[in-house]
């Protein structure tokens, strides 16, 4: 034991014996923590080997009577000596504080300060006592800057921004490391450099972009196989043997780079950092490594997230172009510069030919690939400053953004494009000729507000349509009164839906053993106030095209129902009135809610009714045709396919859905019996539906030679002129109540 500590002990009149000195001197000498005690004058009286070593001393007597003056600026040491003047003064101790150590930035040292006494209870000095928490100190301080790199992410911050933030925080953690961010291409064969605050510049220069494979050095390499990767020696790693020339002057010996995954552990790109030793990361440093790679993981994936919403919400998914809404922003920007330029804007309007045909018969997973080759050959044809977008099913709207695009090269273009879609295209291993029609509209001419402009460009493609498809139409003022006819009669239809215009003729359907009226179909008219009676071939369609078919189909149906109602008593035990189902009242999903509401409405057994739902209706949205169905027929109503034959379906699609009755279309019944064709088609038709237990029904039956074929081939129930056209309800009441006996001798 030193003299001086002995006789301190001494001085304090510490009544023990030489061995607890020694016993005492060895435990404060084991303490890792730094212990001293000093005179009132502020010299050393004691210090513990913790002491010594920090200072750079061997012997204690090298310090014993020495001030700090003696070992540190005079500025550091004032201040202790200020600390340590208040505990003599105050005689409280100076418990817990905090500090940097002296001379250091990075070196936290938790202090106490306490009173030294003699027995007397005298202050004669001070003890000291301080331990290094530098550890917990940067532990904190990653937990602070986690907690804020997580709400730069949270709040938007610029992705580059939140990664720099964060290898400034794991490089805060070490000496002399610098790191580096790099993120996967959309393609997954490069990494691009997000990040790198401390690289230099030059080294940043030349891993702006770097391959990702086996062997790609540290990065490359670490992407590649998913697995953190660590060089020690870049100079001699074979992993780096093709990228010695990119740390050329630059003093990076050790690289270790550890992949940035997503939450399903994808790769997204990888965390690297570059050491001047060569060296391995030690199990401190190692940690961090992976608090740094799934906090950048966070910050990427959050950020594709949030670029993925964007992109979905101004983009359709299927081919990647601007939707809609988007499409209708860039055309109000464009035609707002196209009017401050003084310029001209040409839009088309395209929809492909047949596109439904490829649907319905090689699939939507076919028709999905068309429209994706369809729109890339768009993007292929149309110039730099020109937009094309996806608006609906098949239908691609495309528009110069370039003010002074003048007409003739806008045509040129849209000619192009018209060929490119032309092209032959192969699905499913069929090679197929598409086309598409087209119609232009431009700014200032047709239209100086952007929905005017596409309403008229979609006008100008349905009269392409109209005159034979596959062409290009140019918008003109007859089309303009088309269209105006068009939105006229909507609102016409719409009036007379208020003043209660529309009634419905019943048709019966006779079968011909019995001779018994077995049902009716009801057929909307429109009682015009000018025009007298209108027949619905001529507002059937406007009706679909404006969307009012939902509203005029519910109406049928309630009135269907409560007529249908009021003939029960006089009926046939199973009669029912069928009523007519458009493919809108489908699309909408109105027609479940629909019949249930007009059948309690009219008080009417579901049994009592029977919807005619048209082949292209199924065919248009088939998963929904079958969901719609099925619930209609669970209900107990029975449906029929009606106009069998003009679509595409198959007889062996028949078994998929729920029907129970066909009405084979009259335009095969009206060739019976001049064409031997349609006969044979006729009857083949009525015996497979027979075989598949399907009730079927002729519809458009005027002759006794049809009548009589139909029999032979094994049809009973037949719907015709022969039979009665259809008629008000009233004159019909008379068929089924048997008061006239009008029905013509079939037997
Ligand atoms: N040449 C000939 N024609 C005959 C004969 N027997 C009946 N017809 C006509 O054939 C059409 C049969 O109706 P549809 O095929 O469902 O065809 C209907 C149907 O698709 C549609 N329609 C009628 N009412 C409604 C309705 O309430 N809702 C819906 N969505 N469509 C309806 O309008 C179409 C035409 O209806 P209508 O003009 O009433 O024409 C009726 C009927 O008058 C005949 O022996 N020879």
């Amino acid at each position: 034991m030193p003299n001086q500590l002995r006789q301190v002990i001494q001085s304090l009149q510490l009544s023990a014996d030489q061995g607890r000195h020694e016993w005492l001197e060895a435990m404060i000498n084991q303490i890792p923590d730094y212990i001293y005690a000093k005179d009132l004058e502020g010299r050393f009286l004691f210090a513990n080997d913790a002491v010594l070593r920090d200072n750079g001393l061997t012997e204690l007597d090298q310090l014993l009577g020495k001030t700090d003056f003696d070992f540190h600026p005079s500025e550091a040491a004032l201040k202790i000596a200020a600390v340590e003047r208040q505990v003599i003064e105050t005689g409280k101790p100076d418990l817990g504080i905090e500090e940097l150590a002296l001379g250091s930035e990075d070196r936290w040292l938790m202090m106490s300060r306490l009173p030294l006494r003699d027995m007397h209870g005298r202050t004669i000095g001070v003890v000291g006592m301080s331990r290094d928490i530098t550890d917990r100190k940067k532990g904190e301080q990653l937990m602070q800057a986690q907690a804020r790199l997580l709400e730069l992410v949270a709040t938007g911050v610029a992705l580059d921004q939140v990664l720099s933030e964060l290898i400034l925080m794991i490089e805060g953690q070490a000496d002399e490391i610098a790191g580096s961010v790099m993120m996967k291409s959309e393609d997954g064969q490069y990494l691009t450099l997000v990040s790198a605050p401390s690289l230099s510049e030059f080294y940043k220069q030349r891993i702006r972009r770097v391959p990702i494979g086996p062997e790609m050095g540290s990065c490359g390499t670490a992407a590649w196989t998913n697995a953190s990767v660590t060089v020690m020696d870049i100079a001699h790693d074979p992993l780096w043997r093709n990228y010695l020339h990119l740390v050329e002057g630059v003093n990076y010996n050790a690289c270790w780079s550890t992949p940035i995954r997503s939450s399903r552990g994808d790769v997204l790109g990888t965390f690297a950092l570059y050491s001047p030793h060569r060296s391995a990361p030690n199990g401190k440093l190692n940690e961090l490594i992976g608090i740094a790679a799934h906090l950048a993981g966070i910050a990427i994936e959050r950020r594709k997230t949030e670029e993925r919403v964007q992109f979905l919400a101004t983009h359709d998914r299927l081919t990647g172009l601007p939707n809609r809404h988007s499409l209708d922003v860039s055309l109000e920007a464009a035609l707002a510069s196209a009017k401050q330029a003084g310029t001209s804007l040409a839009l088309a309007f395209l929809d492909l030919d047949n596109f439904k045909l490829v649907n319905d018969t090689l699939g939507h997973a076919a028709g999905d690939e068309l429209l994706k080759t369809v729109a890339k050959r768009i993007e292929r044809v149309i110039n730099r400053d020109s937009v094309v977008g996806r608006i609906g099913g098949d239908e691609f709207v495309i528009f110069s953004k370039a003010p002074g695009a003048d007409l003739p090269n806008a045509m040129e273009m849209f000619e192009a494009v018209r060929s490119a879609v032309a092209e032959p295209v192969t699905l499913n291993g069929m090679a197929l000729e598409m086309s598409c029609s087209m119609g232009v509209a431009t700014y200032p001419q047709h239209a100086s507000e952007a929905a005017t402009l596409l309403a008229h460009a979609d006008a100008a493609m349905y009269q392409a349509k109209e005159t034979g498809r596959d062409s290009l139409k140019l918008f003109s003022s007859e089309m303009a009164e088309k269209t105006r006819q068009k939105l006229a009669g909507t609102e016409d239809m719409r009036r007379a839906l208020r003043e209660n215009e529309f009634l419905l003729h019943f048709q019966p359907q006779l079968n011909q053993r019995s001779a018994k009226i077995v049902g009716v179909e009801a057929l909307v008219r429109w009682q015009y106030p000018t025009r007298g009676l209108i027949s619905p071939a001529e507002f059937i369609p406007l009706a679909e095209d404006s969307g009012l078919i939902v509203l005029l189909g519910r109406w049928v149906l309630r009135e269907a129902c409560r007529q249908c109602r009021r003939w029960l008593a006089d009926a046939e035990p199973g009669f029912r009135v069928s009523v007519n189902v458009s493919a809108r009242q489908f699309k909408e999903r109105t027609i479940v809610a629909d019949v249930e509401a007009a059948l309690s409405d009219a008080g009417l057994s579901p049994q009592n009714l029977e919807l005619e739902i048209t082949e292209s209706l199924i065919m248009q949205d088939l998963p929904l045709a079958i969901e719609l169905m099925n619930e209609l027929a669970a209900m107990g109503v029975t449906l029929s396919i009606d106009d069998f034959g003009t679509g595409y379906s198959s007889l062996a699609a028949l078994k998929r859905f729920p029907v129970s009755k066909l009405k084979i279309d009259k335009s095969f019944i009206a060739d019976i019996p001049r064409d031997a064709d349609s006969m044979a088609l006729t009857s083949a038709i009525i015996t497979i539906a027979r075989s598949l237990g399907l009730q079927i029904v002729a519809e458009g039956v005027e002759t006794e030679a049809q009548v009589k074929f139909l029999l032979e081939s094994g049809c009973d129930h037949i719907q015709g002129y022969l039979v009665s056209r259809p008629l008000p309800p009233a004159e019909l009441s008379m068929f089924i109540n048997g008061s006239t006996s009008d029905i013509p001798p079939l037997n």
